[in-house]
């Protein structure tokens, strides 16, 4: 009988296999296959637990692509308080789904940072005008390394901006990818085309009067109901995409605060069913979707076991 102990698979590994140009196709087409709803597609929305004594929170993440025949869930533990860690920790198990047996175990975090931005670059390239000059970043740590990584895969813009509520890691982001370094938000943005804000903020960080129309925001933090990044003014007046329908009402505070339509998901734009309305300021609300860990975790297990 085939050993059941299942592989475990280090953040290296996952560093050394996975790459933008294999994981953003990928990721694009899931979103897409999310928004068919026709079973493609099986995924609740998380489990989350407040952990109240510390501060934190404990999400569980199951999915199961179908057509993909690929099942795994995603434990991760979300700290923002933590400063001797990172604030995301997070362990994906792959299961065999012919018979159960659990494959692999695998670094949660570094697929998190990698899916995560993978599905910014997906929805920038449905959603922003085409040949973004500059990118602002509003965020300095694991999502904004991640994002500016995955979108300098995807454009070749002439700036990338970073701000961060930190001036010192503002520095290091700096000295670290070459972006300019700004030290307010309004310097960062003004001249942006394309947005992402990586904060853990839980008030509005971004203001509409700031921006220029017509931009494309991807908005990856505030998980929380009651957390916001973006100013309600700017989401009222934009059009707003999710990546699921069903998760952002419960989930978003900036959507449930601002009382904001949805306009789409973005799965739907991928797959022709809703138009990408390039000519007004788009907003990506994303939330992350734990059928993005289970094809990320079989991408990298399928690059693991082949080399
Ligand atoms: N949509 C998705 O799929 C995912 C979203 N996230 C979210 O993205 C955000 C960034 O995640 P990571 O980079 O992993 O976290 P991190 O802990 O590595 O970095 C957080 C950044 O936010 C900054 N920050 C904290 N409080 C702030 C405040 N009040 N105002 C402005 N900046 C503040 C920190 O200085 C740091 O630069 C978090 O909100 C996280 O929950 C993370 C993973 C997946
Ligand atoms: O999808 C995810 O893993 C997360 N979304 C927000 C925090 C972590």
């Amino acid at each position: 009988m085939a050993s059941l102990l299942p592989q475990m698979v280090s953040a290296s590994d996952v560093l050394r296999v996975l790459k933008y140009a294999d994981l953003i196709p990928v990721i694009e087409k899931t979103l897409g296959d999310f928004s068919r709803g026709d079973g493609t597609v099986v995924q609740p929305v998380r489990t989350v637990i407040p952990v109240d004594q510390h501060q934190g929170y404990f999400l569980v993440k199951p999915g199961y692509h179908v057509a993909g025949d690929t099942m795994a869930c995603k434990l991760l533990t979300l700290y923002p308080n933590n400063t001797d860690r990172p604030s995301h920790q997070a362990s994906i198990v792959l299961f065999d789904s012919s018979n159960g047996s659990p494959l692999a175990v695998m670094d949660g975090a570094s697929i998190t940072d990698m899916r995560t931005a993978a599905a910014s670059a997906a929805a920038t390239k449905h959603l922003a005008k085409d040949s973004p000059h500059v990118h602002a970043i509003l965020g300095t740590g694991h999502q904004a390394y991640s994002h500016f990584h995955a979108l300098n895969h995807l454009y070749k813009f002439d700036q990338v901006c970073v701000w961060g509520r930190t001036p010192a890691n503002v520095q290091k982001f700096a000295a670290e990818t070459g972006a300019t370094p700004c030290s307010t938000v309004e310097e960062a943005v003004k001249d942006a085309d394309v947005i992402t804000t990586v904060t853990m903020s839980r008030t509005p960080v971004l203001k509409k009067d700031w921006i220029k129309p017509g931009v494309h925001i991807n908005a990856v933090g505030a998980c929380r109901p009651d957390w916001q990044e973006l100013d309600p003014e700017l989401v009222l007046s934009s059009v707003v995409y999710v990546d699921s329908k069903e998760a952002a009402p419960k989930e978003s505070g900036d959507i449930i605060l601002s009382k904001a339509e949805v306009y789409a998901e973005v799965g739907e734009v991928i797959l022709g069913k809703k138009e990408a309305c390039k000519d007004k300021t788009t907003i990506f609300k994303s939330l992350g979707l734990a059928i993005e860990d289970v094809v990320s975790a079989k991408l990298v297990y399928d690059k693991l076991t082949s080399s």
